[in-house]
């Protein structure tokens, strides 16, 4: 099977690159971490990736919003090599956490929704000063960190390819996904973009908000991961790469069976295979 590479961007106040990188490793990938000031100096470094991940963390202390300053250098500075991997149709760019945050900024999670059709012109967008969604403070106001079961949703997304349920730790204080009227969220819905949501233990979502804690933030439709409409750009606010050994599971030591591996590897996995 080719290896695919892997571009682990980090920032100043990344925290999860390396295990994240570790992660993409178990599953058969190439993984390097890579600066962002590297990529700025020569952004040419990208052709050598076919997956970008945006890993974990605090970048630029979360300073203005969590993930504006980054998602701003790369929108400046960095065009190119985004364009590389958003539109080429032949990579994968995965936003973890601090990293979906970043893609929500910079609109590739909800890009070609919020649109509307002008008679014989071209779309334009319903608001241009308002995005389509974005993530903003968990409705408690501060940091959260607590074990979230989620669901996945009839959806293109690659990265989720033959799962159903997972259960990870989220780790976050602005991680509440709020769209910008009920037509976006329907759009995104219908397209099978709202890919990963929060559920019950049992799998259900029974309301369209889930109380605290299952729904640990108060999102709209329990949102807890959302892709683009081709299912290869995904961003995500629970982390994957801290749930890839059956270990790392907080009643690990009570299971009278212990899996394989932990339920957030399957992720890496499939978009190792997605290249094969
Ligand atoms: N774990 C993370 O990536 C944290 C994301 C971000 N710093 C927040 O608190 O919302």
């Amino acid at each position: 099977m080719p290896q695919p590479r892997v571009l682990v961007l980090r920032a100043p106040g990344t925290n999860c690159d390396v295990e994240t990188a570790h992660a993409f490793e178990l599953a058969g990938a190439v993984a390097e971490r890579v600066h962002v000031g590297r990529l700025m100096e020569n952004a040419a470094l990208a052709s050598r990736y076919q997956i970008l991940c945006l890993p974990g963390g605090f970048s630029y202390g979360d300073d203005i919003a969590a993930g504006r300053i980054l998602a701003t250098r790369m929108r400046r500075h960095l065009g190119d090599l985004m364009h590389h991997f958003v539109d080429s149709g032949d990579n994968l760019v995965l936003g973890i956490c601090n990293g979906m945050q970043v893609l929500m900024r910079l609109g590739v999670l909800t890009s070609g929704v919020g649109q509307l059709q002008t008679a014989g012109g071209p779309a334009e967008s319903a608001d241009d000063s308002i995005p389509p969604a974005t993530l903003t403070w968990n409705n408690h106001g501060r940091f959260e960190d607590r074990w979230v079961n989620l669901a996945v949703d009839k959806t293109p997304c690659v990265f989720l390819r033959d799962i159903e349920q997972m259960y990870l730790p989220m780790a976050h204080a602005e991680g509440k996904f709020i769209a910008r009227d009920a037509e976006v969220l329907e759009e995104l819905r219908s397209a099978g973009r709202l890919a990963l949501r929060y559920c019950e233990p049992s799998g259900e979502i029974q309301s369209e908000t889930l109380p605290f804690p299952i729904n640990p933030n108060g999102g709209d439709a329990n949102v807890a991961g959302v892709c683009d409409a081709s299912g290869r750009v995904f961003g995500l606010m629970p982390h994957p790469e801290r749930h890839i050994d059956a270990t790392q599971h907080p009643f690990w030591t009570r299971r009278k069976e212990q899996p394989e591996h932990g339920e957030g590897l399957q992720m890496f996995r499939n978009a190792v295979e997605w290249f094969a």
